[in-house]
């Protein structure tokens, strides 16, 4: 298998008319966490759903260890912004996690195994909510349904977890959990982390990239001025837990 585990081609996506992606081109390779910060409508989103295969782009191709993404779509786990959920439905936490194994139940079988089972409990243990598996998703917190989202994209195993805002709604000490549920993630795979959450992206976090419809990175984990220029189109001072950027001066 390669070891590049995402490469975005030259991608430029429309939407309604408008350049939604300019020609974002990028390489993340394996076991790297790589994290994509930008202003509201910047294009994260979509970007994600460019890389899952769910929007093909109209210029440019994306790459997943090799192989267009609906081929390789197995190797992915996909953590959607927590507001897509519908937490009112009756089913427990294993039956919600368990529906990550819909993917992987292939051919005439159609019915979960015992090895889907035993994947949902080693899935709930490394989310340290195991002993939430029989509460109705309604009834636990919004901290404890974020960890439930998180363990439904890792019960398919993917190499690549990718998570879309995963601490929104996530208090402050509730967040430095998440830190290092993040981090014990950041050891088993690679990890495609979309935030407004500066918090979240501490020294262990091997490159940050900015996106305003075109994508500004050094390749490191510094965010530097001309980064936060380019992308936010004015000065801004991230600064962490839950807002997106402070401007600094008038603009
Ligand atoms: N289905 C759609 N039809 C038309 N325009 C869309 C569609 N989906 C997204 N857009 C537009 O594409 C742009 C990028 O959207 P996207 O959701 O990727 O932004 P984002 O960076 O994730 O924003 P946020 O930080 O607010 O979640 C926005 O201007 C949005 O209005």
């Amino acid at each position: 298998m390669p070891d590049t585990a995402v490469e975005v081609k030259k991608v430029t996506v429309y939407k309604e008319n408008q350049k939604v992606l300019d020609n974002v081109d990028f390489k993340i390779k394996e076991g790297e966490s790589y994290a994509i910060i930008g202003p509201n409508g910047g294009g994260k989103s979509i970007l994600l759903k460019v890389i899952l295969g769910l929007i093909k782009p109209d210029f440019g191709t994306v790459e997943i260890y090799g192989e267009e993404p609906k081929k390789n779509r197995y190797l992915l786990g996909y953590v959607p912004q927590f507001h897509t959920f519908d937490f009112k439905y009756p089913i427990t936490v294993s039956e919600m996690v368990l529906t990550g194994r819909l993917g992987h139940i292939g051919g005439l079988r159609k019915k979960y195994s015992a090895s889907d089972y035993e994947l949902v409990d080693e899935a709930l243990e490394s989310l340290g909510i195991s002993e939430l598996s029989s509460r109705s998703i309604s009834e636990i917190s919004g901290g404890e349904q974020q960890r439930a989202i998180i363990a439904r994209a890792i019960v398919g195993k993917p190499k690549i977890l990718l998570l879309d805002e995963p601490t929104v709604y996530v208090d402050s000490p509730t967040e430095d959990k998440f830190h290092d549920i993040l981090m014990d993630l950041h050891k088993k795979m690679t990890i495609v982390l979309v935030t407004h959450d500066i918090g979240v992206l501490s020294s262990n976090i091997d490159i940050i990239a900015c996106l305003n419809k075109k994508l500004y990175t050094h390749n490191n984990n510094e965010i530097t001025d001309d980064m936060l220029l380019s992308a936010y189109k004015c000065p801004v001072d991230l600064i962490a837990h839950g807002l997106a950027h402070r401007v600094l001066e008038k603009h």
